[in-house]
């Protein structure tokens, strides 16, 4: 299927920097999107106030927090830094007859709906242009099979309690975001939940082990024992004190500008253990050549340190767990010297664009020779030249046109400030990683 044209066509162009020589920086990554929002959500729905830490800033987050304000929770920011900000939430009494701006968000348009069924009234959800062609119909029909109304398919659509919970089945192939969305609030619904997923293999377990992990670490009685079944028992949901982690995620340019340079990246506070999809990077760098480092530790947080030779090997890789991070891998693939095979990630052409098809709209129009298949890309080595990289709205595109531009003179990404979905500082983050060369 043809990439459509962006849908900010006349979004002003970002000459995207190339490297003079070895990038040798250290960057500090704000909060992860995936936890902010897990987080912020779970405190809004908990037994008493609590804090989120070091939450992420962007416009996700920002939506998040919107969102949950308009159901009735009172959230109250503190301690601003570059890092993030501390939310104090003190949850409410769920209203509904209000509007919610999902933008283009994932996150909150599967998240926040379970949450939605339980208000007082019903709740409106609209988004981006682009956000009302994201799959939305297998966790909508789920809720109505729990007993809501809802009046459509996709975005934007009506929401209407009550439901009280029970046994689901659904095909979350086309995202892990309904089965997490579901699991969120479960334990808030009268009978609990049962979800059963019948398909082809789910993508992204980390984000479901996430959101299993964060329920667990609120007190949340989940059974995922059975493979494709998941049983949250109805309960309290406990408030809590916690801080959200950087994100992996958007790690991934960062570290692929080592290699590209042949320069050395590190990124402090790493957790040594996380259900980020990010931390597939430090094997999927390797495998490209890079020296993957980080101090040998059992828990907490390391220094994480990636060198590149200046060569980049292709790869053949399945990212069916870690689609997220396909634009970076995708980028780095169009700069390698042998070619390389991205499988398992049909379900990006329901992500913020189609992401296959951006993909090789944009490497081919820099000259590259990218293929799209079923479930993902061939990419072959070609010399690149300069030109414009679309972004389509999506943060990773953008992202995905710097790092090109890193060793491809002339390349200009469209509305790098779309990046401001998740990580707003972008911009200013990638020039300071190449002054400290
Ligand atoms: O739950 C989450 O926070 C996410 C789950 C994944 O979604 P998909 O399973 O739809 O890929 C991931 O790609 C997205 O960026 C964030
Ligand atoms: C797929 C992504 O986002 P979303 O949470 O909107 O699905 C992403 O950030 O790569």
């Amino acid at each position: 299927m043809p990439a459509t044209t962006s849908a900010t066509p006349s979004a002003p162009l970002w000459p995207a920097p190339t490297a003079t020589g070895p990038v040798t920086a250290t960057v500090w990554l704000p909060g992860s999107k995936s936890v902010t929002n897990r987080a912020l959500l779970l405190a809004a729905l908990a037994d008493g106030p609590g804090v989120v830490r070091q939450a992420l800033r962007s416009r996700d987050a920002d939506l998040m927090v919107s969102a949950l304000r308009a159901l009735g929770a009172t959230l109250v920011a503190s301690g601003e830094t570059a890092a993030g900000v501390d939310w104090h939430v003190t949850p409410g009494p769920i209203r509904g007859g209000v509007s919610i701006d999902a933008g283009l968000a994932g996150t909150v348009m599967r998240f926040v709906p379970p949450m939605a069924a339980l208000a007082d009234g019903p709740v409106s959800f609209d988004g981006d242009p682009h956000a009302r062609k994201r799959p939305m119909g297998p966790i909508l029909d789920a809720l109505r099979s729990l007993g809501a109304r809802i009046d459509n398919d996709a975005l934007p659509f009506t929401i209407t309690g009550p439901l009280t919970g029970g046994e689901v089945t659904l095909d979350a192939s086309g995202s892990s975001q309904f089965v997490s969305g579901l699991l969120l609030t479960a334990a808030r619904f009268e009978k609990g939940i049962t979800i059963r997923h019948v398909g082809p293999p789910v993508p992204s377990q980390p984000h479901i082990e996430m959101t299993v992990e964060m329920l667990r670490a609120a007190g949340v009685t989940v059974d995922d024992g059975e493979r494709d079944v998941w049983r949250v028992e109805p309960g309290p949901i406990a408030a809590r004190d916690m801080t959200v982690e950087p994100d992996l995620s958007n790690a991934a340019p960062f570290l692929a500008a080592a290699l590209v340079t042949g320069g050395t990246v590190t990124i402090p506070a790493w957790p040594v253990r996380t259900t980020q999809a990010g931390d597939a990077l430090r094997d999927l760098l390797a495998t490209m050549g890079a020296t993957v480092t980080r101090p040998a530790a059992d828990s907490g947080t390391v220094d994480l340190t990636v060198t590149g030779t200046g060569e980049i090997r292709g790869l053949d890789a399945d990212l069916h767990e870690v689609g997220e991070l396909t634009p970076t891998i995708a980028a780095l693939a169009a700069l390698a010297t042998t070619p390389s095979r991205i499988r398992g990630v049909s379900h990006l052409r329901g992500h913020e664009t189609d992401r296959l098809a951006a993909l090789a709209t944009e490497i081919n129009r820099l000259g590259g020779d990218c293929e799209e298949t079923d479930d993902g890309l061939v990419i072959r080595p070609r010399a690149l030249h300069g030109g414009v990289f679309h972004s389509y709205d999506d943060h990773r595109m953008a992202t995905a046109g710097a790092v090109l531009g890193l060793r491809v003179p002339g390349v200009e990404v469209e509305n790098i400030a779309t990046t401001a979905k998740t990580l707003p500082e972008f911009a200013q983050m990638w020039t300071a990683m190449l002054e400290a060369q």
